[in-house]
């Protein structure tokens, strides 16, 4: 149903956590990374109640695409409620203030935080779909084998890609652990400190867990929080804009046509909402043709109110950062040489992961740690922007470093 009746809010006075937010949008999204098959899925099916391979996934036991759930983080009120029991976790559609559940208790669980998690595949092909994700996290929750030895590849990988995105607020979850002794585990985590020891995630708390059996999981939920600043705000009935849109060229030129609709209605999973501020899953209902929706097509596009969104790029001057050597793929000692990473070529192809747009692009210069880029799809993003470059190696792409955004040639607009 459209409504041209717009709800006025005061921005200044809500917070993510705010209550009136909280009770019907996840507010922070949290990443689950590392590699493949260490029990990502079976965490966030653990926390949020919900099964989010799909189904080519299930038969295949991997995740292909980025996967999205809500679930509400609830503490009860009942001082004498022990910890880690006192915190619960549903799905976005739960109540408020349900009853603790815990025999004989009495309390009243009160809502901490409702968080959307993006769940990234960690298989060493998907990388890129794994950085799409890393773009939009507010805090990440690094699954790591207790049955294998640490760091697998995509650990690295993974934790080099957070470390790329400033994400500081990590948790790491030794999983797995009804497969091990506890000896083993000890052993274990002592790796695991060694290897996070000169990484952003040095200081992450290191829970043990059995996501498959539930154990520790409250431990989590407890750990889980966070929230970031209110940048902007859709409401049902404001007129918005997608950047970059339909894409042509006119006299052998790019030129981009944003598409203008109107916000018909906001959900998110199941809860019909009058407005959405920046954070979780939302679905946005628009008058758009659903053919220019088709196939993933406006992945990576950029939608906000008329006018207030960045410029799109077509090449981009940037500051880049190589990494000192591959982390992605298995290497045995000799081969350690092999697997340093050599400067960025002129001409050279590159993958380069923009906020949540995944393009390739050409080397044009390089001068130092700066560099010129040509870009296969124009792009909607902003000086400042931090962006992660991926090269061909064995015929996967593989994360080798990152740049900032310098400055760029805007592409012109059609209106
Ligand atoms: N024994 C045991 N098995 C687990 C645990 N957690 C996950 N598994 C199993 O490990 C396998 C992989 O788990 P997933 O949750 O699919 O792993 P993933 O990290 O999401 O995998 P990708 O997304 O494909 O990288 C499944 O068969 C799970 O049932 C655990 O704590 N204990």
């Amino acid at each position: 149903m459209t409504t041209d009746k717009k709800i006025e809010v005061d921005i200044s006075t809500l917070h993510p956590l705010s209550p009136e937010i909280m009770k019907n949008q996840a507010t922070i999204n949290l990443g689950t990374i590392g590699h493949v098959a260490h029990g990502k899925t079976t965490v966030v099916k653990a926390i949020s109640g919900v099964q989010i391979k799909f189904r080519n996934e299930l038969i295949r036991n991997i995740t292909i695409k980025l996967g999205y759930a809500n679930a509400k983080i609830y503490k009860c009120d009942n001082p004498d409620c022990p910890r880690p029991d006192c915190y619960k976790s549903f799905g976005s559609g739960k109540e408020d203030n349900p009853p603790c559940p815990r025999p004989n208790c009495g309390g009243t669980l009160q809502l901490l935080r409702h968080v959307s998690f993006v769940d990234c595949p960690g298989h060493d092909i998907l990388m890129a779909t794994m950085l799409n994700g890393a773009a939009v996290m507010d805090a990440v929750l690094l699954l790591i084998a207790g049955n294998e030895p640490c760091p697998q590849p995509q650990t690295s990988e993974h934790l080099a890609a957070i470390e790329i995105m400033k994400l500081k607020d990590i948790i790491i979850l030794q999983n797995k652990i009804d497969l091990i002794r506890e000896s083993s585990a000890k052993e274990q985590y002592k790796q695991i400190k060694n290897f996070v020891q000169d990484t952003i995630a040095k200081d992450a708390p290191i829970i043990p867990t059995s996501a498959q059996l539930g154990c520790t999981i409250d431990n989590l939920r407890g750990g889980v929080a966070g929230g970031s600043l209110l940048q902007g705000i859709l409401r049902v009935g404001d007129e918005i804009e997608i950047r970059p849109g339909d894409v042509g060229t006119k006299e052998g030129r790019i030129r981009c046509t944003p598409l203008r609709t109107k916000i018909l209605s906001l959900m998110a999973e199941e809860n019909k909402l009058d407005f959405a501020i920046p954070g979780g899953l939302i679905g946005i209902g628009t008058k758009i043709d659903p053919a220019l929706c088709r196939g993933n097509h406006l992945v990576g596009h950029v939608i906000g109110a008329v006018g207030k969104l960045p410029d799109i790029f077509i090449e981009i001057e940037i500051n880049y950062f190589l990494l000192r050597r591959l982390l992605g793929v298995r290497v045995s000692e000799t081969q350690q040489q092999t697997s340093s990473i050599s400067a960025l070529e002129k001409n050279e192809i590159l993958l380069v992961n923009i906020g949540s747009t995944t393009t390739g692009g050409r080397v044009l210069t390089v001068r130092g740690d700066l560099a010129k880029i040509q870009l296969q799809n124009p792009v909607c993003t902003e000086v400042g922007e931090k962006i992660a470059l991926s090269r061909k190696v064995q015929d996967h792409w593989r994360l080798i470093g990152w740049g900032e955004i310098k400055r760029g040639t805007v592409v012109p607009i059609e209106k």
